[in-house]
């Protein structure tokens, strides 16, 4: 097995010696790696390399690695003769690109190698040099997909172990440099000419090698390589956490198994497994509530205490909630700054672009500083990306100082709201509203707003500037050296941006305002693909409602879906699944706490009726009226593509008597199905946690026996109500899931109220499992239910098996219905 690893330069003869210095390899690793790896297009390109003799200096040589030579041709497959090694390492040299690829191979005999040295138990630890944890973490898939459990565990952990001890050494390492060749600098004070360039290229190797002695010190030389953009991507999805939850499971740890599946879930909310996986788990017996814990969590601390502060702000404890947002503020700025120090001890890449041939050290030392500066100004967006989220909260610096502020005025801390608010303005200057609040406190504290505790806080000061430093020389580069800087902050000040560089940036704001406004107008244009309208292949089923009359686009309200005894049989699998029902996602009151919430899927029915506890009839009664629902929208929608369940489940509100006194809230607050409606800005971010991939919405009624509970369609403000729909049993609402559909659902007062909610996607991927599963369950059972794989068919074929179950329920059932001739194909 081979994996590269990527370094761009195209001066690569100077570092390659010391990257060689550093490389062991064997033949038969070469010509494996010939055969394995995919290497970039072959431009033939024969580089032979000096032999290094074991008197390489340090620190381009670990203590660790044997003497070593290495003669790269892997186009022409003639590698020199090597001692073997139990790791083999290769590097290929592109010329063209200037990429060196570094592929390492890990022969069959490298696995002890591994085994000696990964602690039994995992986490944390590491003992001896720090290994590379890609290659820990390869060995580790390897070991899983040969289903060897407790080797996969033990390596995967150690990998995740690794990686965290690398970014804690680089930490260390570059704290403890921070002074090295500082006495250099009063001579840069001193002096001018080529003098001056040398005392300063002094400092900086005497800071690099301070750097280079402290890693080696503690980092195995294979782990001082860059890894490859794949294996940055999957732990930054946190995969290794997707592999740990089965290894974990299959060795019976499921304690283990749990916060594993929960720390990938976190950061994949719309993974569909691991959902239907934890809902599982939640339902195992011995399975504490403890163990559904984020074993990644500290590193986006920050995120848990901005929600522990907004909740608090819903308390009137104001001194409390300063505090928390103080605390949010202080990990955030410190979880800023880890991440920039990973920029700086890390490593830069050049940028992408081909190199100049007239380039100079000059252009390329500008080139690599701009990569650096521009690594750390992407902090701000990596700090503000909450974990499963793809795009950053904007302006999340200013926006805590802004709650901070809130906290401070209404805790009576006037002087301590002076500061921020001034704090504030270093990010918006003439922010009017700040302004005027800075002007309010100064007539109340009789101008004492300009004592020395009332100026922004210092941290705060040398972060704006430290910031705007940044930004000018990155759109100095812009503006003279080719580089693309992509600025992650709103508040920069257009003076920052060069004259030249700000027409095409105010033309850039111009086009998105404008794209903006014309956003606006089509905001109620769906993109969905589904045109409402269809026919309705069910005789006595009814459209009671259109898009138009539902003041809305691609809506729809149908009677006559179910009949009243089919209410009644799901209502009564409700009621006798409510008693151990699991709520939503295991939680009673996800939306209120006024009323509880009991949902049942199709397969935990089918689970109950194994048990005796329901009625086998009616749990298949269910999985057929979702087939029936599907065909009515998939043909009334005229649907481009097929529809496959993504999930569903009978769910009933039931008011808490005692509790709805005075309630002003809703059963369920206005929302948008497959994107996360922001009302304010009236955008709906198609991304998680939202169930992005859902694209069509259906809520089928059981009943109409209780008080409240209507649904209601709005604006994207979330408060203008287009339209409200009052359930009943058989009534079927559907809806596209975008947004051109917010809802939502006024409070339950009494009694409750139950639905069959399904929702639809276009996406075989995404389909639902859980329901395939109980499929299977009953195939096993040799009990003839319809399988989601037969969905790819075209809706004739739909209608007409609709018609053909339909037909022999009504007939079985002796009721007045039929199927339209349209359908009788
Ligand atoms: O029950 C309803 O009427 C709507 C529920 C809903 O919007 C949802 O579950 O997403
Ligand atoms: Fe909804």
């Amino acid at each position: 097995m081979c994996i590269l690893r990527r370094i761009q330069n195209r001066d690569i003869l100077s570092f390659v010696g010391c990257l060689v210095s550093r490389c062991v390899a064997d033949t038969s690793a070469l010509h494996r790696v010939n055969v394995i790896c995919s290497l970039p297009p072959p431009i033939p390109l024969t580089l032979t390399l000096p032999l290094f003799a074991s008197t390489v200096e340090p620190p381009c040589i670990s203590p660790h690695i044997p003497p070593y030579a290495l003669l790269l041709d892997l186009l022409f497959h003639s590698p020199l003769l090597l001692p073997p090694s139990s790791l083999g390492r290769i590097m290929a040299l592109h010329s063209k690109t200037a990429i060196v690829y570094v592929a390492l191979f890990f022969a069959h005999v490298s696995l002890p190698f591994f085994s000696t040295k990964t602690a039994a138990s995992g986490a944390g630890s590491t003992s001896g040099p720090i290994d590379p944890y890609d290659a820990l973490y390869y060995t580790g898939v390897r070991a899983y997909f040969r289903k060897e459990w407790e080797k996969a565990a033990e390596l995967i952990e150690k990998s995740i172990a690794s990686r965290e001890s690398l970014f804690q050494t680089r930490r260390k390492c570059h704290d403890s440099c921070v002074t090295a060749g500082h006495d250099r600098l009063p001579k840069l004070d001193a002096e001018k000419g080529s003098l001056w360039d040398l005392w300063a290229l002094d400092w900086v190797q005497q800071r690099a090698e301070c750097v280079q002695y402290c890693l080696a010190q503690a980092i195995s030389p294979a782990a001082l390589l860059p890894v490859s953009e794949d294996i940055l991507y999957e732990f930054g999805i946190r995969n290794p956490y997707n592999f740990l939850q089965v290894t974990y499971y299959k060795l019976g740890r499921v304690q283990r198994a749990v916060s594993a599946a929960h720390t990938f879930f976190v950061a994949n909310p719309n993974h569909l497994e691991m959902r239907n996986n934890l809902e599982k788990y939640r339902r195992m017996k011995g399975v504490t509530e403890e163990a559904f814990q984020d074993r990644e969590r500290e590193k986006k601390k920050h995120w848990s205490l901005y929600d522990m502060a907004v909740l608090s702000e819903s308390s009137s404890e104001w001194p409390r909630t300063v505090e928390e947002w103080r605390e949010c503020l202080k990990e955030t700025l410190k979880q800023t700054e880890e991440c920039r120090v990973q920029c700086v001890v890390e490593g830069q890449r050049f940028p992408e672009r081909e190199p100049e041939a007239s380039e100079g050290v000059f252009e390329r030392a500008a080139a690599l500083s701009l990569s650096l500066l521009a690594c750390q100004q992407s902090c701000v967006s990596v700090v503000s990306t909450r974990p499963g989220r793809i795009s950053p909260h904007e302006d999340l610096l200013p926006t805590i100082l802004e709650h901070l502020h809130i906290a401070q005025f209404k805790a009576g801390d006037l002087k301590g709201a002076v500061q921020t608010i001034r704090s504030l303005l270093l990010f918006y200057p003439s922010d009017s509203d700040s302004l005027s609040n800075l002007q309010l406190y100064f007539e109340k504290l009789g101008g004492d707003t300009e004592s020395q505790e009332a100026q922004p806080s210092e941290e705060i000061s040398s972060y704006v500037k430290r910031s705007l430093l940044e930004k000018k020389l990155l759109f100095f580069g812009a503006e003279n050296l080719d580089f693309s800087f992509i600025d992650p902050d709103l508040w920069t000040p257009e003076e920052v941006v060069p004259e030249s560089l700000r027409k095409a940036w105010r033309a850039e704001r111009e086009k998105l305002q404008e794209r903006e406004k014309e956003g606006q107008r089509e905001e109620e244009m769906d993109d969905s693909g589904f045109y409402a309208g269809g026919h309705v292949p069910l005789v006595g089923v009814d459209i009671v409602m259109d898009s138009a009359a539902l003041n809305g686009t691609n809506r729809v309200v149908l009677d006559g879906v179910l009949s009243p005894k089919e209410c009644q049989n799901l209502l009564q699998l409700a009621t006798a699944a409510a008693s151990a029902g699991d709520g939503y996602r295991g939680r009673r009151s996800p939306h209120t706490p006024h009323e509880k919430f009991e949902g049942l899927t199709i397969l935990r029915a089918l689970k109950m009726a194994q048990d005796g506890v329901l009625n086998q009839t009616d749990v298949k009664l269910l999985h057929e009226i979702g087939e029936r629902v599907r065909t009515l929208l998939h043909s009334y929608f005229r649907s481009p593509s097929p529809l496959y369940f993504s999930f569903t489940h009978l769910v009933c509100r039931t008011a808490i008597t005692g509790q709805q006194e005075g309630r002003q809230d809703l059963s369920h607050p206005v929302h948008v199905d497959n994107c996360l409606l922001e009302a304010e800005t009236r955008q709906c971010w198609r991304e998680p946690p939202a169930f992005t991939h859902r694209d069509l919405s259906a809520l089928l009624y059981l009943n109409d026996d209780f008080e409240g509970g209507d649904l209601f369609f709005t604006g994207r403000d979330a408060k203008t109500v287009s339209t409200t729909v009052r359930p009943a049993c058989g009534r079927l609402v559907g809806f596209s899931s975008g947004p051109v559909n917010p809802h939502g659902v006024t409070a339950v007062t009494a009694g409750q109220r139950c639905s069959l909610a399904l929702w639809f996607t276009k996406e075989k991927l995404h389909r639902d499992m859980e329901r395939e599963e109980a499929e299977a369950l009953w195939a096993a059972e040799g009990q003839n239910v319809k399988k989601a794989d037969d969905e790819d068919e075209d809706e004739a074929r739909g209608t007409r098996r609709l018609a053909q179950r339909q037909g022999s329920r009504e007939k079985s059932k002796s009721k007045d219905r039929v199927i339209g001739a349209r359908d009788e194909l």
